[in-house]
């Protein structure tokens, strides 16, 4: 269990003002959660149809400030699993410098229209630690056992 001061606090904007009243305040949904799952703020009911994009508004935005942290958007297994409901870009990429609005590119990989209902749970926020590099130019690495083989080089 994480306990509170262990949180790391994040400025949150909320652009929607339907979250925190309709819909929730962005939270872990239990103890444990690892993501904080992103509601879909817009309008009205969205077909994606088979095939197709849609970039969704999820009514907040984040500083995250610190360039040792980023956020990451992740599919729900539940949505990518049983409704192939994915994200277009794979996995979203937020910068710690980054004010703008969280948007979810929504890729319907299946066969099927899928509606999304404002205030649905379409996506996840997964804060993690990043380092940077500052690369140190050279001529040669080092030997290792595995040296350039790569891509299935040790079998399956
Ligand atoms: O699913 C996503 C992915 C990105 N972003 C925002 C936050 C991120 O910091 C910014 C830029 O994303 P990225 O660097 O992945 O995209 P880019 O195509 O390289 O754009 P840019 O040239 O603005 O960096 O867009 C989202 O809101 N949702
Ligand atoms: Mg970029």
């Amino acid at each position: 269990m994480i306990n509170d001061l262990d949180k790391k606090p994040i400025k949150l904007k909320i652009l929607d003002h339907r979250i925190g009243n309709e819909f929730p305040l962005p939270d872990y949904a239990t103890l444990g959660s690892a993501g904080i799952d992103l509601c879909a703020c817009m309008g009205t009911e969205l077909v994606v149809e088979p095939g197709e994009t849609q970039l969704i508004p999820t009514g907040i935005s984040v500083f995250i400030e610190d360039p040792k942290l980023c956020a990451t958007i992740l599919p729900r297994s539940g949505l990518g699993h049983k409704h192939g409901i994915v994200l277009g870009n794979l996995v979203g990429l937020i910068d710690s410098d980054y004010q703008g609005p969280l948007m979810v590119s929504c890729w319907n990989r299946s066969q099927k229209s899928y509606t999304i209902t404002p205030g649905d749970r379409i996506a996840q926020l997964v804060f993690l630690p990043v380092v940077q590099a500052e690369f140190e130019i050279v001529n040669s690495f080092e030997s290792t056992r595995r040296g350039l083989g790569g891509f299935g080089h040790t079998g399956n």
